[in-house]
């Protein structure tokens, strides 16, 4: 991917600068101190923390030392050291207690309840870039937001997004034909791809107006992401008054300059276009790629045995019913928050910006991160990539119609294939809550303290053997409905769940169909590592430490 953002290596430390050695001599029996202080205040949680299971921690510094290493042998590390344990683990990341769970009985507790539903503290090193928008917000303000924001991706305003998805992704298609027959990273491509397709529906303007924006926007992100990473699992970088001190923090103001340049310069287009009165998308689709003549699904919105993924039996507030919908909520997402801001008062212009760069942060990377690990896994599992192909087949013969809203309906092989790369390689590999009472645990007797940081860990709970019997297989039959029907709902939650869900699950899946499905109709995917030689690393969004190395090679359609 191509750029002007300046890259320095972020990885490698470098160091506080200009301290001075008087603030060392009173930083030492300073932090004594304040130790002391800490233990006396925490007496609670510290004698509810001994009794979970864990391993010892020194002093101050806790488990930190578990903690150093490049992202992928960090990632690693914590993963087999689970092994040692059972279904709750608590680990000391200096002076903050992370209590990590994987039974889904005891995920149920955090995800579907409304007490537990503030986000931990770490979220606020995302405050600078994502203010107090959606993700990170609590209280009043994030469920008025919320109320606001989730109808403007119910499944009827997706589907007006069909020809846009479409037509994206076959500039994808198109962009990828230098690739054909080298080895590369497949993800700058699906980075790319995601950041305009979420231009051109939720944002509703033309990519064309956003010169190489998005190029450094996905790459700003990137790194964004790397430095919010270090601040959780090094913990020294932890107070803002040390990171302020390093060069991560103006690094980090020039990643996010670049990001906010390309949300400010998406609204004042909205807010031009609304002045003049245009409503809706303003990105343009070739006639050949509209697909109101071929759809003939209109009212029906479920695959059978499956929610737009998530366990068939839960519910959130994307699964109301079409009729509950009113016709002004049936609005794109920032013409909803442009309008409802002329109106006064449920959101403001900063609110607005917030919103936004959540949208424009959880909508891109999330979703680069499934399509690039779907096609990594496809390039693995030829048997298995073929069996998609041939379903492509049965539902488009050797046409290259764009796809309707009936046809992803049709692909339920490739949407058990995504559900089973998102379950192996779930985007947001673990979900973090504020604890602000006690909790005893269902699958243990075990009482977790107030205080403390709940750690859903989505990856491991979606590698759990109970529920997925050889669970480091791709086996997309684990999707199959007489499997799912059987299974603890909670046993699967890549969008998590409840009243904090994602609210862009329906457009995701819809949007990752579309494109995915296109890819595979004009190309073969092969990979010549296998999925054991995925080099994982958690930072904030999973991605494999040396790249999604894919190679493509053209397709033709034919029956097998
Ligand atoms: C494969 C794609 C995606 C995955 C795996 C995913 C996963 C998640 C997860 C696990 C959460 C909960 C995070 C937490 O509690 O810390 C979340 C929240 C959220 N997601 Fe997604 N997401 C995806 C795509 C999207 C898209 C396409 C959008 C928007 C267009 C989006 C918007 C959001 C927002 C706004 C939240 C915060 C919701 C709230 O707190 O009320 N996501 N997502």
């Amino acid at each position: 991917m191509s750029t002007t953002v300046p890259t320095p290596n972020i990885t490698a430390p470098t160091g506080i600068t200009s301290v001075s050695n008087v603030f060392y001599f009173l930083l030492i029996p300073t932090i004594l101190l304040w130790y002391a202080y800490w233990r006396i205040s925490k007496r609670h949680m510290l004698e509810l923390a001994a009794k979970l299971p864990g391993p010892p921690g020194l002093p101050i510094i806790g488990n930190a030392l578990d903690l150093i290493g490049k992202p992928h042998q960090v990632f690693n590390h914590v993963y087999q050291k689970s092994f040692e344990y059972q279904k709750v683990v608590r680990l000391w990341a200096g002076t903050k207690l992370l209590v990590f769970l994987t039974d889904p009985r005891d995920v149920e507790l955090i995800l579907s309840s409304y007490e537990h539903i503030d986000k931990s503290s770490e979220y606020r090193f995302f405050k600078p870039w994502l203010g107090d928008g959606l993700l990170i917000s609590s209280g009043q303000k994030w469920k008025a937001h919320r109320k606001l924001i989730a109808p403007t991706f119910h499944l009827n305003v997706l589907k007006s997004f069909i020809d846009l998805f479409n037509a994206n992704s076959r500039h994808t298609v198109k962009k990828l034909e230098k690739e054909i027959g080298k080895e590369f990273d497949c993800h700058d491509y699906m980075s790319e791809a995601t950041v305009e397709i979420l231009l051109e529906t939720a944002m509703g303007v033309s990519k064309k107006t956003q010169d190489q924006s998005g190029y450094d926007y996905a790459l700003a992100v990137m790194k964004m992401c790397d430095i919010l990473h270090l601040r959780h699992t090094k913990f020294w970088l932890r107070p803002d008054v040390i990171f302020n001190r390093t060069s991560y923090a103006k690094y980090q103001e020039s990643l996010i300059n670049t990001i906010h340049s390309l949300t400010r310069k998406v609204i004042k287009r909205k807010r031009a276009d609304f002045a003049k009165g245009i409503r809706g998308s303003t990105a343009e689709v070739p006639l050949e790629l509209q697909t109101k003549s071929h759809d003939k699904v209109e009212s029906k919105t479920v695959v059978e045995g499956l929610s737009y993924g998530q366990s068939a039996g839960l519910k959130d507030d994307l699964d109301v019913d079409d009729n509950d919908i009113g016709e002004k909520k049936r609005m794109a997402f920032l013409d909803l928050m442009i309008e409802a801001s002329q109106n006064g008062v449920v959101i403001n212009d900063e609110e607005i910006k917030e919103q936004v760069d959540t949208i424009m942060f959880e909508g891109h990377d999330t979703t680069a991160a499934g399509s690039s690990f779907f096609l990594s896994v496809m390039g693995v599992h030829q048997d298995i990539q073929e069996k998609v192909v041939q379903e492509l087949y049965d539902i488009f013969g050797d046409s290259d119609r764009p796809a309707t809203f009936a046809d992803t309906l049709e692909m339920k092989f490739l949407e058990r294939c995504l559900m089973e790369t998102l379950r192996m390689f779930p985007p947001v590999p673990v979900i973090a809550r504020q604890l602000n009472q006690d909790l005893k645990l269902v699958s243990t007797d075990c009482i977790v303290p107030a205080g403390c940081t709940v750690v859903i860990a989505t990856f491991k709970v979606h590698r759990l053997e109970e529920y997925y019997p050889n669970p480091d297989k791709f086996d997309p039959d684990n999707f199959l409905p007489e499997r799912t029907a059987n299974r603890h709902y909670y046993s699967f939650i890549p969008f998590s769940a409840g009243p904090r869900s994602c609210v862009g699950r329906k457009y995701a899946m819809l949007k990752l169909k579309i494109l995915l499905s296109t890819i595979l109709r004009n190309y073969r995917v092969y990979s010549d590592l296998k999925e054991k030689d995925f080099q994982l690393q958690g930072d904030i969004i999973l991605k494999r430490a040396e790249g999604f190395r894919v190679r493509l090679e053209p397709r033709k359609m034919t029956k097998a």
